[in-house]
């Protein structure tokens, strides 16, 4: 008879998920993606169910890590919120499963696993493309991803300056607030922009906040919502999945210069010194090993 799986909320996923584990399993699984040995690897691209009534999305993203014994999938909700809304637009529950019988083993919650693998594969993205001297960073939104953002990026970097706008100013209050070191509130993204070597875009906007023109030569742009900045060599977490669902690189015809897979395997260059966009869709790959980091942390303390 198979156990029971092990339940785990939001509070205990968020303990037990540290930065230092994650940076490296995701850096090692994106590189070993990239390869495309579906041996090795198998997930396809999202199953998104659009909920045009509400303004949402339901995604379901499955992952099979053949190697490292790893059986999964999210679901996943994400809603356009009005402004004003309380409610996170993401939500999310990841499910692993027992590779060789199929049957659930541990079921978490998804939003800090969501919040935490998407800012640290941006942070292994600023690695790569970030310039040298990175003085200023600069965060657009103060939700979810905002706060995870700033958590690994401050965590990993060394900023003289770290600069917040959100569309209400006393979100960005609220923001700063929550936090230990100083930020500055920005009353525009340009304000907000102009002069920083790292940005974040983390809101749910789908019409361009950020201009190219604001933008310092040589700056690195982790981009989470749905507007491309065009000026810059693009880097995306999987070319299938921006290809089928960014809206913005599909319409602009941007060329995706190469995965951040292809860059930690070596086979494409970072071109560090030009002014460079990460384009993060979200993989299930991410949400499958960070799980797994979640139960063996979890396994270890039981
Ligand atoms: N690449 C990935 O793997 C992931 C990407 N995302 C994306 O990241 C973005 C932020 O998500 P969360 O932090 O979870 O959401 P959240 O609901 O916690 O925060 C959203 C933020 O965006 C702002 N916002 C919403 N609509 C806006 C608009 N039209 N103009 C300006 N600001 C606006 C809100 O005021 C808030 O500050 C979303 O676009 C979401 O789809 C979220 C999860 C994973
Ligand atoms: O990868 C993910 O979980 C998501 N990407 C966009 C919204 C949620």
């Amino acid at each position: 008879m198979t156990e029971s799986p092990v339940l785990l909320n939001k509070h205990e996923v968020e303990r037990l998920l540290s930065y230092d584990d994650l940076i490296s399993r995701l850096e090692s699984v994106m590189g070993k993606f990239s390869k495309r040995d579906s041996s090795e690897i198998i997930q396809p691209v999202r199953s998104v169910v659009p909920i045009q009534q509400h303004n949402g999305f339901l995604g379901v993203m499955p992952a099979y890590l053949a190697a490292e014994g790893i059986l999964s999938t999210k679901v996943v909700s994400f809603y356009q919120r009005a402004e004003g809304s309380s409610l996170p637009s993401t939500q999310a529950t990841v499910l692993l499963f027992h590779p060789e019988h199929g049957n659930v083993i541990a079921i978490m919650d998804g939003e800090a696993i969501t919040a935490k693998r998407t800012a640290a594969v941006s942070a292994i993205s600023a690695k790569l493309f970030s310039p040298a001297f990175s003085e200023v960073l600069c965060i657009l939104g103060s939700g979810q991803q905002a706060r995870s953002h700033y958590d690994v990026l401050t965590k990993l970097f060394k900023f003289k300056e770290v600069r917040v706008w959100s569309r209400r100013k006393e979100m960005a209050q609220r923001f700063v607030n929550d936090l230990q070191g100083p930020v500055t509130v920005c009353g525009s993204v340009k304000e907000a922009v102009v002069g920083a070597d790292v940005i974040v875009t983390a809101t749910g906007a789908s019409q361009p906040l950020l201009f190219g023109e604001w933008v310092k030569p040589g700056a690195h742009v982790a981009e989470m919502d749905d507007v491309l900045m065009r000026e810059a060599v693009v880097y995306v977490d999987s070319r299938e999945g921006a290809t089928t669902e960014s809206g913005d690189i599909i319409l602009s015809g941007v060329e995706v210069f190469a995965e951040l897979g292809e860059i930690i395997n070596g086979t494409f260059p970072a071109q560090r010194e030009k002014t460079t966009v990460f384009k993060s869709l979200g993989m299930g790959i991410q949400d499958a090993v960070s799980a797994k980091l979640v139960l063996e942390k979890w396994k270890k303390e039981h």
